[in-house]
């Protein structure tokens, strides 16, 4: 499992591990880590580090102590090394002298003397570095083979400063690798929210633990690769993170397994109450998901029997609605269901009964009763998307796709129902607050096409008929659905069966002892 902590936490756990170690000792393990990340991608770049051309962007706190120190140890090692320093009276001064002793140069965008800085060693790095102005800054940049973010990190606050903010620009047009120290600078490190400018790494360098921006889209999608540092805070985290991303070996743990008693029931059989008459492909998209996701049986109850048979003989297709359709362990509805809302209430009615978990999509998102959502005693999972989402949340879908685990949140808890939230990085959320929100590493946009969504439906479904939490089903479903998507682009567009068809393969991957 990767786990990500919320700035407050990680700052509690560092203030533990500090008070323990020599001052100055993790941030020199922060920027060890930091250098050598930088070698690798400066050894990929020009080749070399040696004679390589090195620009730091250093902010007025420790994430530009770390670009220092850093900084200077690629300077040991013969890069060209030139700090631009954003704030001169406020620079990490101990950072700063390790540069200047290093051989590496310095100069300000803005005028100010050196202060010594937090922590800093005084004494060298009060003589101010020349004053560059914009035109110098943005032909260093442009020259450079390597760019290092170290304008902020955790300590962040709202998009990039003026005066941070065009150099950020100038990297990203710049042609030069872009590595973030910590984060990049720009964006909301507890909510992945990015409402300003914001720097665009190809690589992250993060310190202790991931933090949620790190893993969540907008935000995400600005830090490129993610490199974990060790720098010995597992000891100070709490067992809770506030976000976490399965990983393969978490799956192959939750994926249902039939054992030597198994028979259809105890595997599960999921009801699929899906598709119209103007759009049956929903259901046989939905049953093809449902038939891959290892439920004994999948029952379809609807009006495109015939297309769902047609396909899928192996289906339970019964005519007489969702109440006569017999004994199922948990429901999808409303993929494709257009403006039924009939069979969106009598599935709630029906499972209610029944005490049996409902898996809600598409449509049936609009059509299904709030109160009745609320007041089910057995678990509920709504699938939106992010257009879904805002509908319910009655805000633009602008909204949701920029404070996506807000939106996620919110909703699982006015329906007190797990909420998966698609897109690139999907959220699982649960109705309750206490319990991380799970987010899917291996989305892919190639998933955004029609139908995909309906697979996912019967996918999750048929995982929560085989006795997995609404939770665990949502968050494996989507794992899965996100390899599946991969493996069936391969590069090249796919269709929504295609990705159905790619499931039992992935399966068999993530099942494979390593
Ligand atoms: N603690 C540790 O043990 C370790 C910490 N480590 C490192 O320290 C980092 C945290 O350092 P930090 O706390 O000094 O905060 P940091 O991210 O540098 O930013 C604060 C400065 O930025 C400014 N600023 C704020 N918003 C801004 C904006 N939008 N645009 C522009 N400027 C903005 C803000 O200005 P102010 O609001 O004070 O005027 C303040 O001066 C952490 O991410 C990691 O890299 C590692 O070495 C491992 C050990
Ligand atoms: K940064």
């Amino acid at each position: 499992m990767r786990s990500a902590y919320s700035v407050e936490t990680v700052r509690a756990a560092e203030r533990e591990l500090m008070a323990r170690l020599p001052e100055g000792a993790l941030m020199q393990r922060a920027a060890a880590g930091l250098a050598a990340a930088c070698a690798q991608v400066l050894g990929r770049r020009a080749g070399r580090v040696y004679g390589s051309r090195v620009v730091l962007l250093v902010g007025s706190g420790d994430n530009g102590g770390d670009a220092l120190f850093a900084g200077a140890r690629l300077a040991r090692r013969g890069a060209g090394v030139t700090a631009v320093l954003l704030s001169p009276d406020r620079v990490h001064g101990g950072g700063l002298a390790a540069l200047r002793r290093a051989g590496g140069r310095d100069v300000s965008v803005a005028a100010g003397a050196p202060s010594g800085g937090a922590g800093g060693a005084g004494g060298e790095a009060a003589r101010p570095g020349p004053v560059a102005g914009p035109d110098e800054a943005a032909r260093l940049v442009r020259a450079a083979d390597l760019v290092v973010d170290g304008i902020v990190g955790i300590g962040g606050r709202g998009g990039l400063r003026e005066g941070a903010a065009p150099l950020a620009e100038l990297a990203a047009a710049s042609g030069a690798a872009v590595v973030a120290v910590d984060l990049p600078s720009g964006v909301e490190a507890d909510t992945g929210e990015v409402r300003g400018p914001a720097v665009r790494a190809d690589l992250t360098v993060t310190f202790g633990t991931h933090k949620p921006a790190l893993l969540v889209d907008p935000a995400r999608a600005h830090a490129g690769a993610v490199r974990l540092v060790d720098i010995g805070l597992d000891p100070w985290l709490p067992e809770r993170p506030e976000l976490e991303a399965l990983q393969h070996a978490d799956v192959a743990r939750l994926l249902p397994r039939p054992g030597a008693e198994s028979d259809k029931y105890r595997r599960g059989v999921v009801g699929i109450a899906a598709g119209s008459a103007r759009y049956p492909g929903a259901a046989v998209l939905a049953v093809a998901g449902a038939l891959r996701g290892g439920a004994g049986a999948v029952r379809y109850a609807g009006p495109a029997g015939r297309a769902v048979l047609a396909r899928y003989p192996e289906t339970l297709v019964s005519d007489g609605g969702p109440r006569r359709a017999g004994r199922v362990q948990a429901w999808v509805v409303g993929p494709g269901a257009g403006d039924d809302a009939e069979t969106v209430a009598e599935v709630l009615a029906v499972a209610d009964e029944a005490r049996v978990p409902v898996l809600i999509d598409a449509d049936g998102l609009r059509l299904a009763d709030r109160d009745a959502v609320r007041s089910r005693t057995a678990p509920t999972l709504l699938t939106p998307h992010a257009g879904e989402a805002a509908a319910l949340l009655g805000v633009d879908r602008a909204e949701v796709e920029a404070a996506r685990l807000t939106a996620a949140r919110e909703l699982a808890e006015r329906y007190r129902a797990t909420v998966l939230l698609k897109g690139t990085t999907t959220l699982v959320a649960s109705p309750r607050g206490d319990v991380p929100v799970r987010v899917n590493p291996t989305g892919t946009p190639w998933l955004a096409t029609a139908g995909s969504g309906d697979v996912l439906s019967g996918l999750a479904g048929s995982l929560l008929a085989a006795g997995l939490s609404a939770r665990d089903a949502a968050s494996v479903g989507a794992y899965v659905h996100g390899l599946a998507g991969r493996r069936a682009a391969a590069g090249a567009p796919a269709a929504a069966h295609d990705v159905a068809e790619a499931v039992p393969e992935v399966w068999r991957d993530v099942t494979a002892p390593s």
